[in-house]
């Protein structure tokens, strides 16, 4: 199981000190949609030169134009991008397209879809790497967490999952029991005080050292 930081902040320069803070425990960097959106490509390019040794996964989300999207993100040196669920299937299919030609990944994330294990179960089939199950932030302002989905679809589907949505310290532990691939952490370290700690703590939850 890999921990992957998210990292929702809108600076350049916080993403670097919350990685260099974090370095230590995590394995992979999420470039979050809010931080993608808001400083762009060339923030892909120098955080693949500054953390070379790390996966970096860049979180697009990405609803139309797939292929074309996901290129520029392979190419300024991401190793995973997100597609939405939601998204046309010819969407899904151009993110692979693009992953597969790059040597690179294609998560396609399940937020706000309504039969997860049936898309799960389709998106294996077309070669994506990873699925995620995710509640988003608004979601889980609403109350929602990603662990009955997590549980539904790692008992039905053989694909690599990825697990996202407010997951903290009260509640890793059952993330854990299910060994999804990735567990994404975001606001429960990047939100706290001492992000070297948070993590260091999240780390030991899921690898035990
Ligand atoms: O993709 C996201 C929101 O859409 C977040 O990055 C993801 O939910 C992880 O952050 P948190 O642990 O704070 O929920």
């Amino acid at each position: 199981m890999k921990l992957q930081l998210a990292i929702d902040v809108l600076t350049t320069d916080e993403a670097f000190a919350l990685v260099q803070e974090t370095r230590k425990y995590i394995d992979i960097i999420e470039i979050g949609t809010p931080l993608i959106k808001h400083e762009g490509i060339k923030l892909v390019k120098s955080m693949r030169t500054l953390f070379p040794e790390k996966t970096l996964l860049v979180d697009l989300k990405t609803m139309d134009v797939g292929e074309y999207e996901a290129n520029y993100c392979f190419e300024a040196g991401a190793d995973i991008v997100t597609v939405l669920g939601v998204a046309d299937i010819n969407t899904i299919k151009g993110t692979i397209k693009s992953a597969k030609k790059h040597g690179k990944k294609a998560l396609v994330d399940m937020i706000n879809v309504p039969n997860k294990t049936a898309l799960a179960k389709k998106v294996n089939k077309l070669g994506a790497d990873f699925v995620g199950i995710h509640s988003g932030i608004d979601q889980q302002n609403a109350g929602q967490s990603p662990l009955s989905d997590l549980k539904e679809v790692s008992k039905n589907v053989k694909i690599p999952l990825a697990v996202a949505g407010g997951i903290n310290l009260d509640t890793i532990d059952d993330i854990v029991k299910l060994k999804p691939e990735i567990i994404v952490v975001g606001g429960a370290i990047t939100g706290t005080k001492d992000p070297k700690k948070a993590a260091k703590a999240i780390a030991k939850r899921i690898k035990g050292k």
